[in-house]
């Protein structure tokens, strides 16, 4: 018998691993006139977009039928001010896509020397990105670098990729191309992929694809345990985290990082939870930061919730709808973080009657 959704999750792998050899590269190459800034004031780089038309165009031959939930558009790459980055992000997405790669992924799936695409086609593959999501249905979700602001800075983030199956996350794979394949060893091997496949388990693998080791969330100790929280103000409320943590009486400092790393850490034991509680600007999380993530969590033996302790919802289209936080962690504290979230919110409301 055939393991179910095999063939997407050896898809997923081969998209992402070719995904952070571009980012790679780009970050090593990247000049200043190569970043712009979106309507809503966060940056983009080349390498996002670049990113997002390759994995866009890898997806496209091997699902053709399945839609696409992507953060970048096409719209500003296709004025004419916008003519200097375009040419920049069609020659790096097909450098990426005819580079010469081993595990077959020619044979598989129609990449690799001989596959240069027209600027039309790769703006194209972008857009096949618009799709408005949904309770029905196949669908992909990619953020094609999740923090933007950790790539620009040199540290943490993520090239991330999930199916999702009637609003049920089903494959979740996310590339960390600057993390450490163990926390304690930041001089050893740097670049790790981790893969989740519903009911079938979370793994870590080399950032070539090769190695895949089961990972799982160990118990916790009031004394081991910390909050994974991120490095950006504006993303999440760190003072909320700070009150959590003393209602609990955790002792050791938090730990800072950009994108789903923070996902990829817990999963695997580097620190107990991750709390992301919103700063109050009413910015709606968007699926493509969560999707893979969460999966990643549930099958590595933790909980992801809302504060209210309700799962994430990503049938709702490309956001999870109104921001009530992400609680994720191990089985054995999840309910104590819960509570302590509410017990926290529960005294911020008093404060203020
Ligand atoms: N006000 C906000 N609240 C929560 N997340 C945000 C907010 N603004 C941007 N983001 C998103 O947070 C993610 C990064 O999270 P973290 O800080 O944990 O690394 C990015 O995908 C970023 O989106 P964007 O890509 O549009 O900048
Ligand atoms: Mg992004
Ligand atoms: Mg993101
Ligand atoms: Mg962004």
């Amino acid at each position: 018998m055939s393991v179910p959704l095999a063939a997407e999750k050896q898809f997923a792998v081969a998209a992402v691993r070719r995904a952070c050899l571009l980012t790679s590269f780009v970050f090593n190459k990247l000049v200043k006139n190569e970043t712009l800034v979106k309507g809503d004031k966060s940056p983009v780089t080349v390498g996002d977009f670049a990113t997002q038309a390759m994995v866009n165009t890898m997806l496209a031959r091997a699902f053709p039928d399945d839609p696409i939930v992507g953060e970048e558009d096409a719209s500003d790459l296709r004025a004419e001010s916008g003519t200097t980055v375009r040419e920049r992000i069609i020659e790096l997405a097909n450098d990426a896509l005819n580079a010469d790669l081993e595990l077959g992924d020619k044979a598989s799936w129609g990449i690799g020397p001989g596959s240069t695409q027209t600027t039309d086609a790769l703006l194209d593959a972008i857009d096949r990105g618009n799709f408005a999501g949904g309770r029905t249905g196949r669908m992909w979700t990619i953020d094609p670098i999740d923090g933007t602001k950790g790539f620009l800075r040199g540290g943490q983030y993520a090239v991330c990729l999930a199916l999702i199956v009637d609003g049920i996350v089903q494959v979740g794979v996310i590339g960390c191309p600057n993390l450490p394949a163990v926390w304690t060893q930041p001089r050893g091997d740097v670049g790790c992929i981790f893969v989740a496949v519903r009911g079938q388990g979370a793994q870590q693998l080399t950032l070539s694809g090769a190695s895949p080791t089961p990972i799982s969330i160990p118990l916790s100790t009031p004394g081991t345990l910390n909050f994974l929280e991120s490095v950006e103000a504006a993303h999440a409320d760190h003072g909320f985290n700070e009150r959590v943590s003393k209602l609990l009486g955790i002792i050791c400092e938090p730990t800072r990082m950009d994108s789903q790393a923070k996902y990829c850490c817990l999963a695997r034991g580097d620190g107990g939870a991750y709390l992301r509680m919103p700063t109050g600007v009413g910015y709606k999380e968007k699926i493509w930061d969560h999707a893979p993530g969460s999966l990643l969590i549930e099958e590595a033996d933790g909980i992801v919730t809302d504060s209210r302790g309700q799962s994430l919802d990503f049938g709702l289209g490309r956001t999870l709808g109104e921001n009530y936080g992400v609680i994720a962690a191990g089985k054995d504290v999840h309910a104590k973080i819960l509570a302590a979230v509410q017990q926290a919110n529960t005294e911020i409301a008093n404060a203020k009657t």
